[in-house]
């Protein structure tokens, strides 16, 4: 693991930012000639993160906000047409600069909307949520939801670059802090087993910004192979075949949806199923990771007639072939396979190895 704190890692044609004061933004604003300066926000990043940046930018004052509604449900079309009608409004041009200000919501979406506007303007992400800070806001996959399908419509566009600050989760809510560590122990699955053994036992507000940038470290080193996904990183993918589906299941049936992380936390279980029946995973690892999201996620209970509604969604996967469902599976903890494929038999057999695990 990471010991040193670095104060910036690179990527693909830009920097990844680790400083809680945020100097580096006002920095990069002034080094370039801006035109204009947007900044995308949600209604609560409005409230607990602008004033942080606005503080932390004293000398830029000439700027616009755009303010979205908070959460999944608003990763549209429609809000996205908002943005671009505002941009218009606020007279963006080429030389606009966008401010992504939030958690992976605003990131995926102002990215789209900046990478669309006028055939592409530079954005940068500044990630107020555990989820987009070790996950989201790195390595330029943006997009939307269509209807409960997500992340179907979107670009590669890489941010001009990611400034991190971990004054951003003082005020964020319990719930949304645990949903990010599944990306974290996600990172540790998929490429280093000794960072998931540091980090599983952990209570997620116990994360530090060494396992924020150490898990940064992780995604980097894969997007900036593979940036556009033609291989490898479709390991960052693993527990989202299923979990994708089940997250797009429960925004379309559940009063209270389940987030991202924990969605992806099912589906890390239930491809941990697939790894240990499919790929080589031996048994006692796989016990292990159940015991790890088990231990910090809640059950999620469903029952068989939602199975054809899942599956259904998983045929939209980007990583499948034809009508093959693609999956990222381990072989190992801190070791994953891409391009396995699994039938609609075996899906299910781990879907319901899940629902008799937690009945
Ligand atoms: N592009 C990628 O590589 C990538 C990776 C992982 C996830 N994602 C996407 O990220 C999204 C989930 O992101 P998320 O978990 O950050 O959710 P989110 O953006 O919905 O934010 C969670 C909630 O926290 C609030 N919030 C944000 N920062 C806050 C702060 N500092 N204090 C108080 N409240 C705050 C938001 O308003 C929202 O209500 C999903 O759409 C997922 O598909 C993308
Ligand atoms: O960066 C990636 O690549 C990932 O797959 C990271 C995932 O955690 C993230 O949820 C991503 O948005 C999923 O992408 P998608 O291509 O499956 O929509
Ligand atoms: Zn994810």
């Amino acid at each position: 693991m990471t010991t040193l704190m670095e104060p910036y890692i690179s990527s693909t044609g830009y920097n990844v930012f680790f400083d809680d004061t945020l100097a580096g933004l006002e920095t990069f604003i002034r080094s370039a000639d801006y035109s204009r300066i947007l900044i995308l926000t949600d209604r609560n990043t409005s409230e607990h993160c602008l004033p942080v940046v606005q503080a932390a930018i004293p000398t830029v004052s000439d700027y616009d906000v755009i303010e979205v509604d908070p959460g999944e449900e608003n990763k549209n079309i429609d809000f996205c047409m908002g943005i671009w009608r505002m941009m218009l409004d606020f007279g963006a041009d080429r030389r606009s600069l966008l401010i992504n200000l939030g958690g992976g919501v605003v990131t995926d979406m102002g990215g789209f909307a900046a990478s669309t506007f006028k055939r592409g303007i530079d954005f940068v992400q500044v990630p107020t949520t555990l989820l987009a800070q070790v996950d989201a806001s790195v390595g330029g996959k943006t997009g939307i939801d269509m209807g409960n399908v997500k992340n179907i419509i979107g670009t590669f566009a890489q941010p001009r670059a990611v400034f991190i600050s971990t004054r951003f989760l003082q005020t964020l809510d319990r719930r949304q802090l645990v949903s990010g560590f599944a990306e974290v122990i996600k990172h540790g699955l998929i490429k280093d087993a000794a960072f998931y053994a540091s980090v599983k036992g952990l209570d997620a507000s116990d994360l530090t910004a060494t396992h924020i940038q150490h898990s940064v470290v992780l995604k980097n080193a894969v997007v900036t192979q593979d940036p556009t996904e033609k291989g490898l990183r479709k390991i960052l993918n693993f527990g989202h075949t299923i979990g994708h589906a089940i997250e797009g299941y429960s925004l379309a049936n559940d009063s209270r949806p389940l987030l991202h992380g924990e969605a992806i936390a099912v589906g890390m279980i239930c491809e941990g199923y697939l790894s240990y029946r499919l790929n080589g995973l031996e048994e006692a690892s796989f016990n292990d990771l159940v015991a790890t999201f088990r231990r910090h996620f809640p059950d999620y209970r469903y029952d068989a007639t939602c199975y054809d509604a899942l599956l259904d969604l998983m045929k939209n996967d980007k990583k499948n072939d034809g009508d093959r469902i693609g999956f990222a599976l381990l072989n190992a903890i801190g070791a994953c396979d891409y391009d396995v494929f699994a039938g609609k038999a075996e899906i299910l057999e781990s879907l319901e190895f899940y629902r008799t695990l937690v009945n």
